[in-house]
């Protein structure tokens, strides 16, 4: 570039692509999100926004968006109402790239933390909190030092293969030297679990693209690689560590719903319908995973971690 170039532009701010916005930053296990408190429902943000404000370089930065919008005003929400009328708030949640997805673990914690902070809601410890999903309606229990989420029933994508072999499909991914058999899981969002065979691979796995999963899902997946075990544990039955590549964002340091698949993937694998609780260690911290009988008479999954907020804003040009 010469003196006599024009200056390169340097884009649009984020108040013009969404106007003046005030919003919260805030993760769980190191998967981070902006929060968006729209109680009339007046911030409908279109997936070429979202992912302006997701962006990392031109934008606030995170690996999804929430949007906390009574459940009256979602379509999805007004089904969950019919059966479940308490269910006063929804989690209206967008991945980085935009998308929509039916669920999120981390991001349904962080969503109730960022409710108390804004007096939305009013939340003893040991109380529960019915929250409206596009994945369905989540109970989400507070704890003296995180929140427990029922995430409700689980399902193997592909049924009969899941029971039969264990695996249903096939994951290349960069830095594994060979094709590896998976598990496709639904936790109300879809995910495709990888066992490892040692820790070198687990820090070999170069997750920087998405991995090629065959049968290619319809909708996209997200891609758990697991090592059963985990240091933390003695012994390490019922504790495994992971790390995951998700639809619509890429590697982030943590998934919810993915250490729940990947907990239903590693107790099918090793037969350890025993153990009730695990111990997911992700790279940006711990989770735990449970499995008890939920009042429809199915197995539910729950899921245990800890919330925080670290900042307010407001989008403006500043
Ligand atoms: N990080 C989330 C999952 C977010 C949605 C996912 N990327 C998808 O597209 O299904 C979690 O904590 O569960």
């Amino acid at each position: 570039m010469s003196a006599t170039d024009p200056a390169p532009s340097p884009g649009p701010t984020l108040e013009s692509v969404v106007g003046s916005l005030p919003y919260a930053k805030g993760h769980g296990t190191g998967n981070d999100f902006i929060l968006i408190a729209d109680p009339t429902d007046q911030h409908h943000l279109d997936q070429a926004q979202v992912a302006q404000i997701c962006d990392r370089h031109t934008g606030l930065g995170g690996d999804g968006l929430i949007r906390a919008v009574p459940s009256e005003a979602v379509a999805e929400g007004r089904t969950i109402l019919e059966s479940a009328p308490e269910a006063y708030w929804f989690m209206d949640y967008r991945n980085a790239d935009g998308s929509i997805s039916e669920m999120c673990g981390n991001g349904v914690r962080v969503f109730v933390h960022f409710l108390l902070s804004e007096n939305l809601v009013d939340l003893e410890v040991g109380a529960v909190l019915p929250i409206g999903t596009r994945g369905g309606l989540k109970l989400v229990t507070r704890l003296r030092d995180g929140y427990a989420v029922d995430m409700g029933p689980w399902e193997f994508i592909h049924d009969k293969a899941a029971t039969e072999n264990g695996l249903d499909s096939r994951v290349l991914t960069s830095g594994l030297p060979t094709v590896r058999g998976a598990l496709s899981i639904s936790m109300g969002n879809p995910h495709t679990v990888v066992a490892l065979a040692n820790a070198a691979e687990l820090r070999a796995l170069d997750l920087a693209s998405i991995p090629e999963v065959e049968p290619r899902p319809e909708h996209g997946t997200n891609v758990e690689y697991v090592l059963a075990g985990n240091p933390s544990v003695p012994g390490g039955r019922g504790s495994l560590r992971m790390r995951v590549h998700e639809r619509g964002v890429g590697e982030t340091l943590s998934c919810g719903t993915g250490a729940c698949a990947a907990a239903i993937a590693t107790r099918h694998w090793s037969q350890a319908h025993d153990v009730a609780q695990w111990a997911i260690q992700v790279p940006g911290g711990d989770l735990g995973v449970g499995f008890e009988e939920g009042a429809d008479g199915r197995e539910h999954v729950v899921l245990s971690g800890p919330a925080v907020l670290v900042a307010r804003g407001d989008i403006t040009a500043g």
